[in-house]
């Protein structure tokens, strides 16, 4: 059960209504055994023409138990849901709280339709762990041991074959069936994953698939995907309904016996006939209670391998303790000392012993050949990835004791892809501050050259809008932002010359008193940075200001001169 763990923390949390439904589940159940044991005693008992007011009293304890039954399902049913929605909630929120710090780091991880199937689909069907597997075996055991005393007072063998069938219904088919479930290693909520995977994957990529005309390939491993998730969805429901079968052909066994054994009885003289249509009432009508016991072990072993699915996105190494909150007033300083990283899965290591100095108020630009590890180092940074080995201070602090929280809360950051919602311009700049003003976002869209309304729409994804349009909102959005670091990964790459330059006056003018970290691909107008530091194979190849790597004509100046040769022919 260790799987459910979690679940189970938050479902005895709503210890009330889980009492309130164990109680008027009780009563639900015991009234509907009153109601019919009643009805058959009352048949029985007016075959003998009674005086009218003997069966006047028993039709009003009818009414009476019809009218318990009713009002006990409907509490029942109102305080068990009432406890699963709480328990959903909390159980979303519960994960919510666990994913956010992973959140960058797992979105590397999973592809988004799995994400998606399991954030959704996984916390949904945790909803019958409560409801159905639970609470309705302490209701079950409780009804079944008032039925079994009641019977008792009737005739005790009758009361011993109740019991039994209690063991068969409530305790052996659904323990045989949890074994035959675990050997059936139900694929459901994978193949599910899968599939969402699969159609999010044809869904994002449809028009390069149009293009490159794999469009028909594609369609046959989605269609797979669908047949694998529908055979295994047969292969559950052919499962539940077997364990159904049993559990209904024990029921009427146990019933069959009861009516057998009564006749016997009372053929014997042990048992008042008046009882026999009672006793057989009662015995069909209990065991309705134990109907639920048939979907149990499906429910439990889903719930287990949603639980483990849900909860195993948010298991992760551990990233030391947090106990510092980075001051977003001065400008922070970083220090990298011989700081290597691989990604988790991959042999090669993306940084091997990095060292470099970012003082708090500099300005450093990162270059280097594409794959040589800039961005992983901003990664780094910003904290969405943490040093295999070595050590990464920011104002002195590890970076493993800071919060990430506090560390994105207070920089600027352009990465190379960023996010674009839905909606307007405005909407998208206040991504950086709800309240910010119509003139600042109308200034900072002139800074960044956009001669965009603050009520144009964007399409989802920024659809409707120019690469470099697009990197020029985020751009603006930092602007906006006004921290005290800038991480900027090739924030002008699709953008023209003449615009990053005037992009770059206002992002100096705005960062006088700031520490920039930019990682560009282009290496003219980097004069004014402080340090220059040309990455390589994911090692510092050199590091220093413009005038000195030129003077040192190494790998920065070779750089440079390809980049001269490029642009001169
Ligand atoms: N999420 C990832 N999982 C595994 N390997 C990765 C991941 N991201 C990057 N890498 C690898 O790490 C190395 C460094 O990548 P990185 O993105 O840091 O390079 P870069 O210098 O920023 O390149 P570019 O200029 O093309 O953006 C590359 O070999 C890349 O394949």
């Amino acid at each position: 059960m260790k799987e459910v763990k979690e679940v189970i923390r938050l479902v005895v949390l709503e210890k009330r209504d889980i009492v309130l439904s164990i109680v008027f589940g009780f009563l639900a159940g015991m009234s509907a055994v009153g109601l019919f044991g009643a009805s058959g005693y009352l048949i029985s008992r007016a075959a003998l023409i009674p005086p009218l007011y003997a069966l006047t009293v028993l039709i009003a304890f009818l009414k009476l138990f019809g009218f318990a039954r009713a009002l006990g399902r409907y509490a029942e049913r109102y305080f068990s849901h009432r406890a699963t929605f709480t328990i959903l909630s909390n159980l979303r929120l519960t994960f919510y709280k666990k994913l956010e710090p992973h959140a960058p780091r797992i979105f590397q991880k999973y592809r988004s339709g799995d994400l998606l199937s399991r954030i959704v689909g996984d916390v949904e069907s945790l909803q019958n762990f409560f409801l159905r597997v639970y609470y309705p075996p302490v209701v079950l055991v409780i009804i079944f041991l008032g039925t079994v005393v009641f019977a008792s007072i009737f005739s005790i063998s009758i009361a011993i074959v109740l019991l039994l069938g209690l063991v068969v219904t409530g305790l052996l088919i659904p323990a045989w069936y949890t074994v035959k479930q675990r050997k059936l290693a139900s694929r459901v909520r994978e193949a599910r994953g899968e599939l969402s995977t699969e159609a999010a994957e044809w869904l994002y990529g449809f028009r390069d698939l149009k293009i490159y005309q794999q469009l028909e390939d594609k369609k046959e491993m989605l269609q797979q995907s669908s047949d694998d998730y529908i055979r295994e969805s047969e292969r559950d429901s052919r499962q539940m309904l077997s364990s159904h079968s049993w559990n209904t052909f024990a029921t009427l066994l146990v019933s069959w016996i009861v009516t057998g054994l009564g006749a016997f009885l009372v053929a014997e003289g042990d048992l008042n006939g008046l009882f026999l249509a009672m006793l057989v009432m009662i015995s069909l009508t209990v065991f309705e209670n134990a109907a639920p016991m048939a979907v149990l072990p499906s429910h439990l072993d889903d719930s287990k391998r949603a639980s483990k699915r849900l909860f195993s996105i948010v298991e992760e190494e551990n990233r030391g303790t947090e106990t510092y909150n980075l001051d977003g007033k001065p400008a922070p300083s970083m220090q990298v000392s011989d700081v290597s990283y691989r990604f988790p899965d991959e042999e090669r290591e993306a940084l091997t012993g990095v060292t470099l100095s970012i003082p708090a108020g500099s300005k450093t630009a990162i270059v280097g050949a594409s794959g040589s590890g800039k961005s992983t180092l901003l990664q780094l940074f910003m904290k969405f990835q943490i040093p295999s080995t070595g050590e990464l201070m920011v104002n002195g602090k590890d970076i493993t004791e800071i919060s990430e929280e506090s560390i994105w809360e207070n920089s600027n950051v352009v990465l190379q892809e960023n996010h674009y919602f839905y909606g307007s311009i405005r909407e998208n700049l206040q991504l950086a501050g709800e309240d910010l003003s119509d003139e600042e976002m109308k200034l900072v869209l002139e800074e960044v050259g956009l001669e965009f309304d603050l009520d144009q729409p964007v399409f989802e994804k920024g659809e409707n809008l120019s690469g470099g349009e697009r990197q020029r909102l985020s751009i603006a959005r930092a602007f906006l932002k006004g921290k005290r670091l800038w991480l900027l990964d090739e924030p002008t790459s699709s953008v023209d010359a003449l615009t990053e330059r005037m992009i770059f006056n206002h992002l100096y003018e705005r960062a006088s008193q700031d520490t920039v970290v930019l990682i560009s691909h282009r290496l003219s107008g980097l004069e004014k940075m402080d340090q220059i530091i040309v990455m390589a194979e994911g090692k510092v190849a050199e590091a220093g200001s413009y005038d000195e790597l030129m003077q040192k004509q190494g790998h920065f100046y070779e750089m440079k001169q390809i980049e001269k040769n490029i642009f001169s022919t």
